[in-house]
């Protein structure tokens, strides 16, 4: 049976800076049926063992990148990217393309009445530009790291770094259609999702 008749979703952009609460309010979006991609997920199967990035990876930064079992050592790169701008703006040029072309295919196979891109560099990436409508979500700077700080086995200074290579919290605003501010708990963070869950479903093409 042909799917053309399916229509296609629109597109809501989730972005928000590390450990904002993309992943948390986007799984309740899942929980209510709707279709979801992530980016931080794209960037990793572009890297997967074969994959010709992973390749070029190894032979840019050698073997110190690579663990014994071939895999890349994401802990490795991480500290060499968010320490040095140009190793980090090296990584993006061969991976942002890649990304971008695994979420294009997994939208198109979306089917619920839209779906989601979960990106942290919706604006800095240009992913923007396959959404219709950006939700943005909203912590002070200072919940920001101690919700990465208690998630990830990483230092203050390496939560620093990745801030700074990150959209500032103003340009991330001016940017949004709505916002999501996720400063208290996690009860409130899912009734924010189903209000705008609710009004997501009025909207045709992202728009009211
Ligand atoms: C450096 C890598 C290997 C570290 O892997 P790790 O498993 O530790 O972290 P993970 O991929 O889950 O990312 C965690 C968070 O770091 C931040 N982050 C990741 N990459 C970037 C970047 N290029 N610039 C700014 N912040 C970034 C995001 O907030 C992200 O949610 C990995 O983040 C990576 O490959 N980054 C480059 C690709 C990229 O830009 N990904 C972002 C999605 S487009
Ligand atoms: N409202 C909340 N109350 C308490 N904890 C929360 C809340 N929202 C998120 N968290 C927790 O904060 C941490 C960061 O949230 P999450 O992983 O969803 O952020 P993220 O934006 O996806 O981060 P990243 O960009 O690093 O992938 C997680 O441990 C999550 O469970």
């Amino acid at each position: 049976m042909s799917t053309s008749s399916v229509p296609t979703p629109w597109i809501l952009g989730l972005t928000g800076g590390i450990g904002s609460g993309k992943s948390a309010a986007a799984q309740h979006f899942i929980d209510l049926g709707i279709d979801a991609v992530d980016a931080d997920h794209a960037a990793r199967w572009v890297v997967e063992p074969g994959r010709p990035a992973l390749a070029r990876i190894a032979e840019h930064f050698g073997d110190r990148v690579l663990l014994p079992d071939g895999q890349l050592d994401r802990s490795a790169l991480r500290k060499l990217i968010f320490e040095v701008p140009e190793e980090r703006r090296w990584l993006e040029a061969l991976l942002h393309p890649l990304i971008a072309e695994e979420i294009r295919s997994h939208l198109a196979r979306a089917r619920s009445p839209y779906a989601i891109l979960v990106s942290p560099l919706l604006i800095e990436s240009g992913q923007y530009s396959m959404t219709q409508r950006i939700l943005v979500i909203d912590v002070p700077q200072s919940l920001q790291i101690e919700r990465t700080l208690q998630r990830d086995g990483i230092s203050e200074q390496q939560v620093q770094a990745i801030l700074k290579a990150q959209s500032s919290r103003e340009d991330r605003l001016n940017h949004a259609d709505d916002v999501l501010v996720n400063d208290r708990d996690l009860a409130w963070l899912h009734s924010e999702v189903e209000r705008l869950h609710h009004f997501y479903l009025t909207l045709r093409g992202g728009r009211s």
